[in-house]
């Protein structure tokens, strides 16, 4: 079955309302903008959805809100009706009075500053008068027209007298059974584009349509071009069919699919939440000690849990991005078959496509609080600190640990600031944040270390110490021998 997406942007609207132009294509995303009364302020591309309520949240109001944001713009809402459906069909539909749809319109319309109407479900054409009716009296850039018609399940929503006035269209051709590509045919009102993509084979489709207007309409939010605003929301639907195709939510014909795919990707690297006694004993690998010895990385973590490392960070700076990712991947697969969390020092990208639990970052890396929005909130982000201003800046950024040294000279650093125990302690007490010492540190000095008077002192972080040692096992399990120890004395 064809469904019929029409787009009526600048040309239609010229005859509805009096259209902003379309910001230009290479404006930022988020622009500066003042108002009366108000300082500067940060703006956020906005959609205003019309559209009607599914109690099964695959389509609808609920898949617009999903889109936008997983797509990064703010979504307001206004219910056109109310459905009572699932996976199966649509078992009931409830349509609101048209005032008061009308009054959920005002209400965002007067208020809040909306670049982009998308329309889905408009039951009746007093509805669609209405609708007309508010956009006369507000501006909007443009009125992205989903007819909503039929749903997934071959429903019909709503009748054909609302055709006629359609005049850009995007025909989806995603439901043709039978062929390979999911080919989808553009008409801007002067040319024909035919935007094709590899078919993804999926019960999960329920809420496609809805999806592909709301992401055009959130694109062009942005300030996109219309054909550009499609493309990417094609790409964003294959994307979610893609990543939720094998959901299984409900019994019928056509499920749900994965609108919020990147917080999966967030979920399935976090298996266990982090604790601050993870910190007791930090292996921090090193390639030129690893291949002094002629083992490889995965045999000096193994070696390193083994002999009781709580938590290991792969601190490899000379390995190309290629071959550091494939030794992360094992590395990741070792450490979760134990139990034992793994970062990656100062590499976001690694951490991200290797499925590490974190990162550890440095006063000249990537600020803590970008990394946490790149990693999301599950991960470990663990930050290095000299200073106890630094440490208070480490809380207040998201961070869950500080590194703090050097505590005593190290050839492992160049050009390592040594701040000593008494800066160590001064880090210590500046932040609520669990710490981890570094620098010089092996199974001589390690109680003195752990003598440090400072609660939140949770363990050594080492790189000589155990890996340029003939044997790692052995190393790693003297010094953890030597720290419960220093913990004993301690208590
Ligand atoms: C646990 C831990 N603490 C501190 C550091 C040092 O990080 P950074 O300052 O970014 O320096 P590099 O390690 O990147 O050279 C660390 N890696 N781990
Ligand atoms: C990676 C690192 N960071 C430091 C800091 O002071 O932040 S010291 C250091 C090197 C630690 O190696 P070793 O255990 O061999 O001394
Ligand atoms: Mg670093």
């Amino acid at each position: 079955m064809l469904h019929f997406r029409t787009f009526p942007v600048t040309p239609t609207l010229g005859k509805l309302c009096s259209p902003r132009p379309l910001k230009s294509s290479n404006c930022p995303r988020f622009s500066m903008v003042s108002r009366e009364n108000d300082d500067q302020k940060m703006k956020i591309p906005h959609v205003m959805t019309v559209a009607g309520s599914d109690s099964g949240a695959g389509a609808g109001i609920q898949a617009d809100l999903k889109a936008c944001a997983a797509l990064g713009v703010y979504c307001s809402t206004v219910i056109t009706a109310v459905t009572a459906q699932n996976t199966v069909g649509v078992q009931g539909v409830n349509i609101l009075p048209e005032d008061f749809v009308a009054e959920q319109m005002k209400s965002v319309l007067s208020d809040m500053e909306v670049d982009v109407v998308k329309t889905g479900m408009l039951p009746s054409v007093g509805m669609v008068k209405v609708l007309l009716q508010s956009i006369k009296e507000y501006s909007v850039q443009a009125l992205v027209v989903d007819p909503v018609m039929v749903a997934t399940s071959g429903d019909v929503l709503a009748g054909s007298s609302v055709l006629p006035v359609f005049r850009n269209v995007l025909v989806k051709g995603g439901d043709l059974p039978a062929s390979m590509d999911a080919i989808d045919v553009f008409y801007d009102g002067e040319n024909v584009y035919e935007l094709s993509s590899a078919r993804i084979s999926t019960r999960n489709t329920h809420g496609t349509g809805c999806t592909l207007a709301s992401s055009i309409a959130a694109e062009l939010a942005k300030g996109l071009p219309m054909l550009s605003a499609v493309k990417i929301a094609k790409k964003f639907v294959d994307a979610a069919l893609n990543y939720g195709k094998d959901m299984a939510i409900g019994r019928g014909r056509h499920g749900p699919f994965d609108h919020l795919l990147k917080l999966k990707v967030c979920r399935s690297v976090a298996p266990r939440a982090f604790s601050p006694s993870d910190l007791f004993l930090y292996a921090v690998t090193d390639s030129g000690m690893n291949e002094k010895w002629g083992r490889s990385i995965t045999e000096a973590v193994k070696a390193a849990i083994e002999g009781g490392a709580t938590i290991v960070q792969l601190r490899e700076k000379n390995l190309e991005t290629r071959e550091f990712l494939e030794a992360a991947k094992e590395c990741v697969s070792i450490c979760h078959s134990k139990g034992v969390p793994i970062l990656i020092n100062d590499r976001v990208d690694v951490a991200l496509a290797s499925d590490a639990d974190g990162v550890h970052v440095g006063q000249s890396d990537m600020p803590v609080s970008l990394v946490r929005s790149l990693l999301g909130p599950e991960k470990i982000i663990g930050i290095s600190c000299k200073t106890p201003e630094q440490a208070h800046e480490a809380w207040v950024n998201g961070a869950d640990y500080i590194g703090s040294g050097g505590v005593f000279p190290t050839n492992t650093k160049a050009n390592n600031r040594t701040i000593g125990l008494d800066g160590l302690k001064e880090v210590c007490l500046a932040s609520k944040l669990p710490v981890v010492a570094i620098g010089g540190i092996g199974a001589s000095n390690a109680q003195s270390v752990m003598e440090v008077d400072a609660p939140n002192l949770e363990g050594v972080a080492v790189v000589s110490a155990l890996f340029n040692a003939e044997c790692v096992s052995s190393a790693t399990k003297q010094l953890h021998a030597n720290l419960k120890q220093a913990v004993r004395t301690r208590s």
